[in-house]
């Protein structure tokens, strides 16, 4: 692997999920990282991704640093030609030349800004860190997509399931923010790779991306949907057709128990951080059925089992 900038990167996705898995029994912690440096820049706040890559770098022997880029770095420019009399003191082709003199690897958290989606599609700030690096780059979460959480959930899913082929749900949930569709972009496509009986349940004027869900089954009928599930995936985002808006706050979608009685007892997941009793109510989040801190954990080994992908490729 030379980036992970989605999910599509996976080669061998059941080989990548029982990497992490053999990762997270042994526990060792490898040399193949020692000497190298991972280099992590964040233009958005983060506690999972942060620091589950964080402690997967250094059970691969890497040394790490981290950096609150938005916060404390220069202002970014990122157009070519650009005359930069303003506000932007960097151009992108420095700062990512130079944080490959430094590091080995590079991961990269820069949300969409949720007004024009063309731009955001676009990936620009993920797609310029790639084009400038001369070293491989991670995507922690970008405009359209968060694969780290996605393998994550992949890994999660497979060493739960009690049958061959589990029926999982993702269902849109409330919020008041306008969120992004990256947590739901990825999990839908790497729902799309291994064996699972996927369907996608939102109110209408939500439906995602339709190059991503490709053929997946969505259905508006949030019961009809959860009906026999093994897991549910709970999840906000905002509305793609009217690209980044809060079309509806409709409390009637938040996960709560009587939603779960429709499932086959299912277990319920979320990338987090979740909102309570907005998003998921306390008496599903503090239930047994609830997995997301199990979920969270396996961040590190998801993260682990990619960069160790890097790694082997770098030398
Ligand atoms: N990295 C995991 C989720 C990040 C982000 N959630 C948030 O921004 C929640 C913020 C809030 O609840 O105020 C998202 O949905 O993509
Ligand atoms: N799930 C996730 O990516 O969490 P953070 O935003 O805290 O990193």
């Amino acid at each position: 692997m030379k980036n992970y900038f989605s999910t599509h990167d996976i080669q061998n996705i059941q080989e990548l999920i029982n990497q992490a898995l053999e990762l997270k029994k042994s526990n060792t912690s490898l040399e193949l990282g020692k000497g190298k440096t991972l280099g992590l820049l964040f233009f958005n706040p983060s506690l999972r991704t942060r620091l589950s890559t964080e402690k997967a770098g250094k059970l691969l022997g890497m040394d790490v640093m981290t950096m609150n880029a938005g916060k404390d770095g220069w202002a970014l420019e990122f157009e070519d030609g650009a005359i930069m009399n303003s506000d932007k003191a960097e151009h992108i082709k420095e700062a990512a030349g130079v944080l490959s003199q430094y590091c080995d690897i590079i991961g990269v958290r820069a949300f969409p800004e949720l007004i024009d989606r063309d731009k955001d599609e676009e990936e620009q700030v993920l797609k310029s860190f790639q084009k400038y690096a001369s070293v491989p780059v991670i995507n922690l979460e970008s405009a359209t997509g968060h694969p780290l959480q996605a393998l994550t959930d992949a890994i999660t899913i497979t060493e739960l399931k009690d049958k061959p082929k589990p029926k999982v749900v993702l269902t849109w949930a409330p919020h008041t923010k306008a969120l992004p569709q990256s947590v739901p972009n990825s999990f839908a496509e790497i729902m799309q790779k291994i064996d699972v009986d996927f369907v996608i349940t939102n109110p209408k004027g939500y439906d995602l991306n339709p190059k991503v869900t490709g053929d997946v089954k969505v259905i508006h009928d949030q019961e009809e949907a959860l009906k026999d599930a093994d897991f549910v995936y709970v999840k906000n985002w905002s509305s793609y057709e009217n690209y980044g808006k809060v079309l509806s706050t409709e409390k009637d979608w938040t996960f709560n128990q009587q939603k779960l009685k429709h499932t086959n007892n299912a277990k319920v997941m979320h990338c987090l951080p979740v909102r309570r009793n907005v998003v998921i109510a306390d008496d599903v989040l503090d239930s047994p059925n609830a997995v997301v801190l199990q979920q969270a954990g396996n961040r590190t080994f998801a993260a682990q089992a990619v960069m160790k992908r890097i790694l082997e490729n770098l030398d």
